[in-house]
């Protein structure tokens, strides 16, 4: 059978490089605030303010779809999830400083000569 070589693991060289950028952000969540969707229950109101959710899950299964097409759009979408937070959240919350401390530090993971380093080793 076709898929009898093929082991499931098979990524992309960009797979890889996403997965791998995604292990290292999440790495800066200990508290696991962003590895899934915020919900109406924990966040009232959060689905009619936050017209992009976004959350480490999402990220994960979109890689895993080839839906990224470049490493700046995961950047993105990174950027995306933070703000969310930000904007949900007020100043004062633990949400919002988590989300801009993840902000923060994940700006640096992915700084425009890291990830164009990260490119060139792609091509
Ligand atoms: C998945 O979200 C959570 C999970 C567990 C807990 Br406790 C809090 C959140 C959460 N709560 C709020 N208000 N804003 C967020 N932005 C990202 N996470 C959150």
């Amino acid at each position: 059978l076709f898929l009898r070589g093929m082991s499931k693991k098979e990524l992309t060289p960009l797979q890889e490089a996403l997965s791998q950028l995604i292990r290292q952000l999440q790495r800066k969540d200990p508290s696991a605030l962003f590895s899934f969707p915020v919900t109406d229950l924990i966040a009232p109101g959060y689905s009619t303010i936050i017209k992009r959710p976004m959350d480490f899950g999402a990220m994960k299964e979109k890689v895993k779809n080839k839906y990224y097409q470049s490493l700046e759009e995961l950047k993105e979408d990174f950027r995306i999830m933070c703000e969310n937070a930000m904007i949900y959240n007020k100043p004062e919350t633990i949400y919002h400083k988590a989300a801009r401390k993840l902000l923060h530090s994940g700006m640096k993971i992915l700084r425009p000569e890291r990830l164009e380093s990260l490119r060139q080793s792609i091509e």
